[in-house]
C-alpha cells in the first residue's frame, strides 16, 4: 500500500550548543541562518558554559560527569535562570527580530516535557531529568500555526519540580516526536566542521559514521567527552524514526558538509 502513503512534510530541528550562544557574533550568525531556513523549524538550545560561568560569579562549583551536570538544589537555580531566561528569551527575542515567530518553551510549558528525575546509579546526578514523553502532538499543531519553537533543556516532573536535561537529548527526543507527523532531519550544530578524526585538525571530518564505527573511535579515543552523548542522542533518533541526522559547523547549518550519521 506504499502508493497510499502520506507524504510527511518536511521539517529541521536545529540544535545549538553553548559555546554559539554565549557569543553575540556567533549567536547573530546562526540566528541569521535559522532565520533563512525554509519550511517548518523548531530550536533547541543549550547554553552549559554561561551557566557554568553564573555559577562561578556565585560562588557555586560546576561539576560535570560524563558529559551531564550534576545538578544540586543551588544549580538548579542557577539552570533554571539561565536557560529559561537570559538564553532563551535572548534568542526569542533576535528570532522575533527577524520576522520568526518564536515561543520560548521549557518542558513544564503546556506540559510540552515530561521527565523523572535520573535514578541513583554509581553517579547521584541530583535535579537532572530523563525524558518520559514529548507532547508532539502539541507541537506539530503549534508548527502548523506559523509558530516556531524555541526549547529549553529543562524540563518537569509533573510534581512541581523542574529538572536539568541535555540539550542534546532534548533535540533528540523532540525530533523524534515529530517524526511520527514530520519528515525531520536534526542537525547538531556546533563550533567545529563536524566530528573529527583528530580533533585539532578542522579538515579531518569524518563524513559519515555508523553504530560500529562510533564504538571504535570511542575506544580508539578519537571520540571522547561532549561528543559521546551527541552521537549516542544521534543514533537513537535515526533509530526512531528521524530521516536525517547531521553533525556540522554553526555557520554552515544550510551548507551540505558536516557529519551524517547512518543506521
Ligand atoms: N572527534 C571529535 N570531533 C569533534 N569534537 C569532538 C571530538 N571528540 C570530542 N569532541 C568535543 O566535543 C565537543 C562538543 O560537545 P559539547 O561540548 O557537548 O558541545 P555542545 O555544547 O555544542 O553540545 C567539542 O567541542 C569537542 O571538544
Ligand atoms: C543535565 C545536563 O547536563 N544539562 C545541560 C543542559 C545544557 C546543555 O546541554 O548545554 P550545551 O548544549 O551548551 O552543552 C547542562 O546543564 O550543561
Amino acid at each position: 500500500m506504499t502508493g497510499n502513503k502520506k507524504v510527511r512534510e518536511k521539517l529541521t530541528v536545529i540544535k545549538v550548543g553553548g559555546k554559539i550562544v554565549e557569543e553575540e557574533a556567533t549567536l547573530c550568525k546562526l540566528l541569521d541562518d535559522f532565520a533563512a531556513i525554509d519550511g517548518y523549524k523548531v530550536l533547541v538550545h543549550g547554553g552549559g558554559r554561561s551557566a557554568t560561568k553564573l555559577a562561578a560569579q556565585l560562588g557555586i562549583e560546576s561539576k560535570m560527569v560524563n558529559g551531564r551536570r550534576i545538578t544540586d538544589a543551588e544549580t538548579l537555580k542557577v539552570v533554571t535562570m539561565v536557560y529559561g531566561g537570559l538564553v532563551n528569551k535572548n534568542i526569542v527575542a533576535g528570532l522575533q527580530a527577524r520576522g520568526v515567530n518564536a515561543l520560548g518553551l521549557t518542558g513544564a510549558d503546556m506540559n510540552v516535557i515530561r521527565s523523572v528525575k535520573r535514578p541513583v546509579k554509581e553517579v547521584d546526578y541530583g535535579f537532572v531529568g530523563d525524558v518520559k514523553q514529548v507532547d508532539g502532538a502539541f507541537l506539530g499543531e503549534l508548527i502548523h500555526k506559523g509558530v516556531v519553537p524555541v526549547m529549553a533543556p529543562l524540563t518537569h516532573d509533573g510534581n512541581g519540580n523542574m529538572l536539568n536535561t541535555n540539550a542534546d537529548t532534548i533535540a533528540g527526543e523532540t525530533a523524534k516526536a515529530l517524526a511520527e507527523q514530520f519528515d525531520v532531519t536534526l542537525v547538531y550544530c556546533f563550533e567545529k566542521k563536524g566530528v573529527l578524526r583528530d580533533e585539532n585538525d578542522d579538515d579531518s571530518v569524518i563524513p559519515q559514521i555508523t553504530p560500529d564505527e562510533f564504538r571504535q573511535y570511542v575506544a580508539d579515543g578519537v571520540i571522547q567527552g561532549g561528543m559521546i552523548p551527541k552521537l549516542e542522542n544521534s543514533f537513537e533518533a535515526i533509530n526512531a524514526g528521524v530521516s536525517e541526522v547531521v553533525i556540522t559547523l554553526a555557520s554552515a547549518i544550510n551548507a551540505t558538509g558536516g557529519t551524517r550519521i547512518k543506521k
